[in-house]
């Protein structure tokens, strides 16, 4: 699914009305009906005082449409205009017109902070005070509203996004409101998922307004959702006339002492995730811990008893996977430059080697094209710099991605695949996966779908979904506590037959 720029959702408003040949005030209705369903389906006319803020703009003009349909249904509604200009929008306007003929009630007008009221820890708050026309800082008594709903203990539900919150850019504000679930329209937008904002969205659900379905299909995105669907297209079946030579001969190099059950992880990832042969590359001491660890990868030692300091000679391999574990001595920076002097096909760097790639920069030009890196924001930090907010972070990272043309793959929530100036952003995982060890296993998953011939930004995308997917299936059983790294390794199958099924997971 796209993810649309304030501007483009604007655009989509106004196609749908000139294409379905309805007003906007029917877009309206429709789009606030849809929210007023919502709220119906699960209060099912209970009396909980529900107290509703408007804008001026549309943002508050779904409001009135919401609040109409409440009373009108019965519903214990105080109805609020935030009135903090009196440039009202003509849709506002005329849904104001239409509350006050239909309820016979009229909303209380809010124009300084005398008039905020109280806001109790019962009550259900509903927030249209802005939404996607917000363009610049929340000041004055607003920011005081603001606060009283944040503080009040409510249950806060925000139309379309929770006042304050810019779609796509990062507010330097602290009035924003606090949501614990959000409805949005068509497209759920990016500030929903980036670490700075997503926690004042609390839960959302995207309503389908059936806005245009050709402009959605034709307008040009560069941010994508990857969900199932999404993932599933991109899976290769395997032949049933193959051997093990059709599925990527890989090495995963890294290890250190004390850090030996990195590469061990990552290998058995890659093993669960399709490869035919897999080798490691590891310094001597490790030797037994993965002939008895994992049976089915072969070993090559390094001479080095503690860390990597070489290479393997006259060793061939589909793609190569290096970092886990490894340290950043000396000598392994030098086994990681002979790696990228020797590797022409892209490969993967996770962990130490992108500390190694940070600290001695002229390696990166060393880099082949296409390859993957999967930094954790510390990681990225080192290799990027320091950056101000998400949106520059994003900045920073596809100037790399082109500059390197590399693929960065940034792990969080929502691990995000950047590829030059697209975003891709990952919907499965859960926070049981924040633990020891999974960034390893992400490294074998991506590492075997590359030997596997999958297209680095699709060994990417498909990686982390399956990764992610992984993860809510035993969640799903173990729960977040019980979930391990080692635990997705070894079940990453049951990501792929997941991908197949219909029910919901987690
Ligand atoms: N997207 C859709 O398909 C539909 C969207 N709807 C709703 O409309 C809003 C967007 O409405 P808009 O009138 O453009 O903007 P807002 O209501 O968010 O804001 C109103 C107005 O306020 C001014 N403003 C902006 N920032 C500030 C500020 N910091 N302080 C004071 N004033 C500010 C600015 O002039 C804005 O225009 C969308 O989110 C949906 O909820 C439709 O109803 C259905 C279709
Ligand atoms: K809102």
């Amino acid at each position: 699914m796209k993810i649309l720029t304030a501007a483009q959702i604007a655009e989509g408003d106004r196609i749908t009305i000139e294409r379905q040949g309805i007003t906007s005030e029917e877009l309206m209705e429709r789009a606030g009906t849809l929210i007023f369903k919502q709220i119906h389906n699960r209060l099912q006319g209970a009396q909980i005082p529900v107290k509703i803020f408007c804008g001026i703009g549309n943002n508050g003009g779904d409001g009135l449409v919401v609040a109409r349909h409440l009373v009108q249904h019965g519903y214990t509604v105080e109805v609020y205009v935030v009135n903090y200009t009196d440039k009202r929008s003509d849709d506002f306007l005329n849904n104001y017109e239409k509350f006050k003929e239909t309820t016979k009630d009229w909303p209380q007008l809010i124009k300084e902070e005398d008039g905020i009221p109280e806001i109790d820890q019962g009550d259900f708050v509903i927030d249209a005070i802005f939404g996607i026309g917000l363009n610049r800082k929340i000041k004055g008594w607003m920011c005081k509203l603001i606060e009283r709903i944040n503080k009040s203990g409510a249950f806060v539900l925000a139309i379309d996004m929770p006042s304050g919150l810019f779609p796509d850019k990062i507010s330097q504000s602290d009035a924003i409101v606090h949501a614990d679930y959000t409805l949005s329209f068509q497209n759920p937008k990016l500030s929903f998922f980036l670490p700075d904002t997503m926690d004042y969205v609390g839960e959302f659900q995207v309503l389908d307004i059936a806005i245009d379905r050709q402009y959605l299909a034709e307008v040009k995105s560069e941010t994508f959702l990857v969900g199932k669907e999404q993932a599933k297209i991109l899976y290769k079946p395997r032949k049933p006339n193959s051997h093990k030579g059709d599925y990527g001969n890989i090495l995963v190099a890294g290890g250190s002492y004390g850090k030996m059950g990195s590469v061990l992880l990552t290998a058995t990832a890659a093993m669960h995730t399709g490869t035919g042969l897999c080798t490691l590359y590891i310094p001597e001491s490790g030797y037994t811990i993965i002939q008895t660890g994992l049976p089915e990868a072969m070993v090559i030692t390094d001479k080095n008893a503690k860390i990597l300091s070489d290479f393997p000679k006259n060793f061939k391999a589909d793609t190569v996977c290096f970092g886990p574990g490894a340290g950043t001595a000396e000598e392994t920076v030098h086994s990681l430059e002979n790696f990228l002097k020797k590797q022409k096909t892209p490969m993967l760097i996770d962990a130490d080697g992108l500390n190694i790639l940070s600290q001695h920069k002229g390696l990166q030009d060393l880099l082949p094209e296409n390859s993957i890196l999967t930094p954790h924001p510390g990681e990225l930090k080192r290799l990027l710099g320091k950056w101000k907010d998400d949106i520059e972070k994003l900045k920073l990272a596809k100037e790399f991605s082109k500059k390197y043309k590399v693929i960065i793959v940034i792990k969080g929530t929502h691990t995000m695949i950047i590829n030059r100036d697209e975003i891709y952003i990952n919907t499965s995982g859960n926070p049981g996966m924040a633990t020891a060890g999974s960034g390893d296993v992400l490294s074998g998953v991506i590492t075997s779908l590359l030997g596997q011939k999958y297209d680095p930004p699709v060994a990417a995308v498909l990686g982390v979904y399956l990764h992610g997917l992984c993860g809510d299936i035993i969640a799903a059983d173990e729960g977040f506590e019980g979930l391990t790294a080692g635990m997705i390794a070894q079940n990453m199958g049951s990501a792929f037959k997941a991908l197949f099924e219909n029910q919901e997971i987690a």
